[in-house]
């Protein structure tokens, strides 16, 4: 999902709300517990990441820079099931992505850098973490760019048809 959050401009430079719990509940139905933010260089490819215990929901915002978010759901069942979508977010647009539970997420980085912030609706669980191939031929996401640098996790991660899948309706949390 979406969002365009309501940004002010004047002389000064501009404002916006970046989350606001009421509000945002009511657009995504879940609860964050945790925020994460990284900066990467130019190229630089993170994904395609999902938890298959303590799975998380994800809202991801652009501080500076461009990047091209991804997300493919991994719901078995689902009519969707391998389909990704993928949008530019960047300091210019201020748009933020809403990644559900039950998703792989990833992104590119597009300009020289990039500061990303996003919202997780689960804690970070080592354990429970998997990878799926930025470039496996069955999801053919078409990414901006074509030789990124990746993490040596990213870079031995598995096929779709290889890695574990969520049953359609998930909304686990580790957390209770
Ligand atoms: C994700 C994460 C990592 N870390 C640590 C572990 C490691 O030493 C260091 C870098 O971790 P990674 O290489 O997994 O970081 P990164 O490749 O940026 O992983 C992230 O990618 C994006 C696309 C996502 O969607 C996130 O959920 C997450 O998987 O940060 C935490 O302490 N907490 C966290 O929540």
């Amino acid at each position: 999902m979406l969002i365009e959050p309501r940004v002010f401009q004047d002389e000064r430079g501009e404002f916006f709300e970046t989350f606001q719990a009421e509000r945002y509940r009511g657009i995504t139905s879940v609860d964050f517990v945790q925020d994460n933010f990284s900066h990467s260089k130019q190229s630089v490819l993170r994904g395609l990441h999902y938890q298959i215990e303590c799975p998380q929901a994800k809202l991801v915002s652009v501080l500076q820079g461009e990047i091209f978010d991804v997300a493919v759901d991994i719901r078995k069942g689902s009519p969707n099931f391998g389909k990704w979508v993928g949008v530019s977010l960047s300091s210019e647009c201020r748009k933020q992505l809403f990644v559900p539970i039950g998703f792989a997420h990833g992104f590119c980085v597009i300009s020289e850098s990039a500061d990303v912030i996003y919202k997780c609706s689960d804690v970070y669980h080592p354990p429970g973490e998997r990878t799926i191939q930025w470039n496996d031929p069955e999801l053919a996401v078409e990414w901006p760019i074509k030789t990124p640098l990746l993490s040596p996790k990213d870079a031995v991660a598995l096929s779709l048809a290889e890695a574990p899948c969520f049953n359609i309706g998930v909304k686990d949390r580790c957390l209770s």
